[in-house]
């Protein structure tokens, strides 16, 4: 059987008295898309940025391809070979690229750093074609780009990487409707074709359903249920995952009854 693209058992994480990360483990098979949504609050961030080495966990172990991850050490070597295990794409990619920088200037840099010695024309054009982005794109600065061709660039910077996972933490949340839906799609072109598998953080149940095979639900630190997306979303089994469903604003949605039930759980 193959190893599994990620794994994550019994992580903890508290802030002083504030339990931010409590017992959560999940699996995310190779090539597969994981959700995990709740509400501001429920831990999703400091999950992922445990799993991104961004974050220490007071216990418990995360595993890329049945190998635990290193928390730190080994020098650059360490952190090149940690960073082709996980990747991350945010919500705002503004801030993780040089305004000085060209988008082509980008992917050869990152391509030097993780395979230095080899000629890197082929790989930026196949990069740039994979996420949809032309010639004029390329050699343009962050500034001169709109938010989803920032974006593709996250995506393309993270692809080059070749890693075997890609934490999206909500990487579309900051986009319009129409332009979410044109990344979204092109995820899910890239994971049929690279079989990275997709561990997306999100409040937006809508993400979920288009995009992730399998979803956990946190609350308070906890995941309170877990399973494939189809069956949790279409019957849930807690009432909170109830509650975050109805949250979601549609004709007849009644925002203070919601209020009410969020009370009352
Ligand atoms: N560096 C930190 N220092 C102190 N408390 C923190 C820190 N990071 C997170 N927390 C707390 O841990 C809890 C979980 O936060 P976290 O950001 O993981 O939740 P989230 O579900 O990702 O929310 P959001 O969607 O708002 O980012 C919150 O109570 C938060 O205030």
């Amino acid at each position: 059987m193959p190893d599994n693209a990620l794994e994550a058992v019994g992580l903890h994480r508290a802030f002083g008295s504030v339990p931010a990360v409590d017992d959560v483990s999940f699996v995310l098979p190779e090539g597969g898309s994981l959700g995990i949504v709740g509400e501001s609050g429920s831990g999703k961030t400091t999950t992922a940025r445990i799993v991104v080495g961004l974050e220490r966990a007071d216990a418990g172990e995360v595993r890329v391809r049945g190998r635990a991850r290193a928390t730190g050490g080994g020098g650059r070597a360490g952190r090149l070979a940690r960073a082709r295990e996980v990747q991350m794409v945010f919500q705002d990619p503004y801030l993780s690229l040089d305004p000085r920088t060209s988008v082509e200037q980008v992917l050869r840099e990152t391509l030097r750093l993780h395979f230095p010695g080899t000629d890197h024309d082929r790989r930026v054009r196949e990069l740039l074609d994979q996420v949809g982005l032309g010639t004029r794109a390329a050699d343009a600065r962050p500034r001169q780009l709109s938010g989803g061709q920032r974006q593709r660039v996250a995506i393309a910077r993270a692809l080059a990487v070749e890693p075997a996972v890609l934490v999206l933490d909500e990487a579309v949340a900051a986009l319009d409707v129409s332009v979410q839906a044109q990344i979204l799609n092109l995820l899910a072109d890239i994971r049929e074709q690279t079989r990275i598998g997709y561990l997306f953080i999100t409040h937006d149940l809508g993400v979920v359903r288009r995009v992730t095979d399998d979803v956990i639900v946190m609350r308070r630190g906890r995941v309170v249920e877990a399973g494939r997306t189809s069956e949790v979303l279409a019957a849930p089994g807690h009432p909170y995952t109830r509650l975050l469903l109805e949250s979601v604003p549609r004709p007849g949605w009644d925002p203070a009854a919601i209020a009410a039930a969020r009370r009352a759980l």
